[in-house]
């Protein structure tokens, strides 16, 4: 066969641009060289998956791109191996590649195990069920809709224990149910079912919804996979892809719509009690330390503040308006909206806050009832996020706070999120303006 290496490059390039270990000697391609027959011949080239980008600094390195699959030909040594693509041969960071499969690759971004795991034992779901606003919600949509329930075929999107299952099956004269839900919960789901005298109406999927075949298109999708900023999870994305898969042309989703909201808050307790509490400690200047507190405390968004009604500095703002028939997965990316607040009173602006609402609409538009989260509904376990900006800022009447929020999608970590704000305060007394921005990992 003839030899397909190369000379290995000057190394000094390659370390300074990526940072990483020599090229691998003529000696150690040689010595590599000896499985090439074998792993050819026998057609047992082993396939691995490129989790990030890499542009080659010389001829003798493959560039590629994240989600490549590459076949390996040599191991040289441990930083570079000699691999194929698009027909093309040449060396490739080991640092840039998994050797899972596609399939475990792709899973892993999603964290499935460590997520389906948290859904596994009953503290999730005796929160869930405990928060007497969100459930009794759906409850009430399936009651007030009782009449456009009959006879129609709901799947219900991570069914949990079933509840809503359950409550559709009993307040509304459903042809079916299917209940689908991937965690280990489910081996008790079925006994609930069994319990409650519903078995016949109710049917059990124990799997991801991506991957059941459901016996035909459903009129229904009914959810509950609202997270944190609304879309933390990105549970959503299993609810789109079982509408695209699943419901009807004519089919409503449950929840209808969802809305995310934004407002400049005052969060005086918190920064007190984590920030400025710094200054005097016992007669002594901790202030050194503050900088290091935002960082442990409002380095990310704080997921269970409560907000009160008079912290609000402005109207809230609509940042994301869903309407679930038509949204698109893709959509989910990255969402920018413009803000132009005007402080409406003396106070000190310390932040953001957030919160959600879902309508469950769709049927001719009557009887649409509302999920909110905000501050003047009743508290859910949801409660409000806040992001807290490193400088608290004494506002008064009619100063403004003018910029945007980005919410990215984390590239790798498929259910998470990035939250950037970038925006100017301008003073209403002397037109002075400050520029800030601080961007939030949620979580990762
Ligand atoms: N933020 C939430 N409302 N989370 C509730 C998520 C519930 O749905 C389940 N779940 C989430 N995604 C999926 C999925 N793709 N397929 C089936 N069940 C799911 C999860 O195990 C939990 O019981």
């Amino acid at each position: 066969l003839p030899c397909r290496c190369k000379e290995p490059a000057s190394t000094s390039l390659v370390q300074e641009k990526h940072g990483l270990k020599a090229l691998p000697s003529q000696d150690e391609m040689n010595e590599a060289k000896t499985n090439y027959d074998t792993g050819i011949l026998n057609n047992k080239l082993q396939v691995v998956v490129a989790f990030s980008d890499f542009k080659a600094v010389d001829d003798n390195q493959l560039s590629f791109c994240r989600g490549d699959e590459m076949q390996i030909l040599y191991k040289p040594n441990s930083d570079w191996w000699w691999a194929e693509i698009h027909g093309n041969e040449g060396y490739i960071p080991t640092n840039h590649i998994t050797e899972k499969t596609r399939e475990e690759w792709e899973a892993d971004r999603w964290q499935d195990v460590e997520y389906f795991d948290s859904y596994a034992d009953l503290k999730l779901h005796l929160e869930m069920l405990s928060d007497n606003a969100r459930t009794n919600a759906y409850k009430d949509a399936i009651i007030q809709n009782a009449e456009s329930l009959s006879n129609k075929v709901v799947v219900d999107v991570g069914c949990g224990t079933g509840i809503l299952s359950l409550l559709c099956a009993k307040h509304a004269n459903v042809k079916q149910v299917y209940g689908v839900e991937a965690s280990d919960i489910v081996h008790h789901t079925q006994h609930l079912i069994d319990q409650n005298g519903l078995t016949n109406k109710i049917t059990i999927f124990k799997d991801k919804v991506e991957n059941i075949t459901l016996p035909d298109k459903v009129d229904i999708i009914i959810s509950e996979w609202m997270g944190t900023l609304l879309l933390f999870e990105l549970m959503i994305e299993s609810v789109l892809l079982a509408r695209n898969l699943w419901l009807k042309d004519t089919g409503v989703m449950w929840p209808s719509d969802a809305s995310l909201y934004l407002v400049p808050c005052s969060a005086t307790d918190e920064y007190n009690k984590k920030i400025a509490f710094w200054d005097c400690v016992y007669g002594f200047d901790f202030s050194y330390l503050k900088s290091f507190a935002m960082q442990e405390y409002f380095g990310k968004p704080v997921f269970n503040h409560e907000l009160k009604s008079t912290d609000c500095l402005d109207s809230p703002l609509c940042v994301l308006k869903m309407k679930m028939k038509t949204f698109q997965i893709d959509e989910l990316e990255e969402i920018v909206k413009e803000f132009s607040f005007k402080v409406t009173k003396k106070s000190t602006f310390h932040g953001f806050a957030s919160w959600f609402s879902v309508d469950f609409g769709g049927f001719n538009n009557q009887n649409t009832v509302t999920l909110d989260t905000g501050p003047t509904s009743r508290l859910t376990h949801w409660k409000q996020d806040l992001f807290m900006m490193n400088d608290a800022v004494q506002v008064t009447v009619g100063d403004k706070i003018e910029g945007s929020i980005v919410i990215k999608r984390n590239a790798e970590w498929r259910r998470h999120l990035v939250v950037t704000f970038k925006y100017q305060m301008i003073f209403h007394c002397d037109q002075n303006i400050k520029n800030f921005e601080k961007t939030f990992p949620l979580w990762k």
